[in-house]
């Protein structure tokens, strides 16, 4: 066991990953004459989304990708959305699309995720893309899972025959980071709200994904010794699902919020946006 857990630093290694999808997005320019674009759709003003998507697109716009924002309403309907959403699929000049989540309680959110086209599905929120993923067949993943196990790659953690813990089971992070997990050969547990006894299952964890979206929800004493603790959580305030302070005098290693995590969703977005974009305009 070590007396401090080592950092896995997010926001170093999005930023080598930015670098490259920007040297990317500069060929495909240069070889096609147009440049990868990423739509970006927001319903509403909740601040939370309107901060990440702003950092998603002026991520976009560092590293020479376009990004298109179609801002609706708070009140937009389902088939309003759906409808935004399939046009954009059809708009050859776009090659990937992002809706932002959540796009309200009155949406029902899967019918609008479901009218993105597959090969622009660059948030990895479809279901041809979950299945895709589960598979191992060509696909896009769920960009936070995505970049979770980038990092996990990064730090060279071996994930096979490890006891990997998800505690929350949502569609675009905790159900895809546990196939991921599972596809690299991890004996994976999902965790949620109807959970008895959760300190009892998280302390087996020879790795800990924490992606409930609760504050500090997760402490020193829910871990093994020596576990590897990947933060998930973005909540008000940039504090994550983990208490930091006593996670990390008992852990090896362990994302910090903010610095971790957070980064690497961006930066899985923009590397998957600049591989649609390769696809459609090579293909053309
Ligand atoms: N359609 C999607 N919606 C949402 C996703 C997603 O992947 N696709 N993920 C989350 C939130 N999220 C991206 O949208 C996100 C959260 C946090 C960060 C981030 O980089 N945070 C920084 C700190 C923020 C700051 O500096 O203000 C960090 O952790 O260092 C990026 C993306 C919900 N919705």
């Amino acid at each position: 066991m070590s007396e401090t857990a080592r950092l896995m630093d997010g926001s170093a290694l999005a930023r080598r990953i930015v670098e490259q999808a920007a040297e990317r997005a500069a060929d495909l320019t240069r070889q096609t004459g147009t440049s990868p674009c990423l739509a970006t759709v927001l319903v509403g003003d909740d601040p939370a989304s309107v901060t990440y998507v702003r950092m998603k697109r002026a991520r976009c716009e560092k590293a020479g990708i376009r990004s298109r924002h179609i801002a609706l309403p708070a009140a937009t309907t389902t088939a309003e959305l759906v409808d935004t959403i399939t046009a954009l699929s059809h708009d050859p000049d776009v090659h990937g699309i992002l809706l932002q989540h959540p796009a309200g309680p009155h949406i029902d959110e899967r019918a609008a995720f479901e009218a993105i086209a597959p090969e622009k599905d660059v948030d990895g929120v479809t279901c041809h893309s979950f299945a895709a993923m589960s598979f191992g067949l060509d696909g896009f993943a769920s960009c936070t899972p995505g970049g979770i196990l980038r990092l996990l790659d990064h730090y060279d953690v071996d994930l096979a025959g490890k006891h990997a813990v998800v505690v929350g089971r949502s569609a675009i992070l905790g159900k895809p980071v546990g196939m991921l997990l599972l596809a690299r050969n991890a004996t994976v547990t999902y965790c949620h709200s109807r959970t008895t006894d959760l300190a009892s299952i998280t302390k087996e964890a020879d790795v800990l994904v924490a992606a409930v979206g609760r504050p500090r929800f997760l402490h020193g004493e829910h871990l093994k010794p020596g576990a590897v603790v990947i933060d998930a959580g973005s909540n008000p305030g940039n504090i994550g699902d983990v208490d930091f302070d006593s996670a990390r005098t008992r852990a090896s290693l362990i994302t910090p919020v903010p610095g971790g995590v957070g980064p690497m969703t961006i930066a899985t977005l923009l590397t998957q946006t600049v591989d649609a974009a390769t696809a459609q305009l090579r293909a053309v």
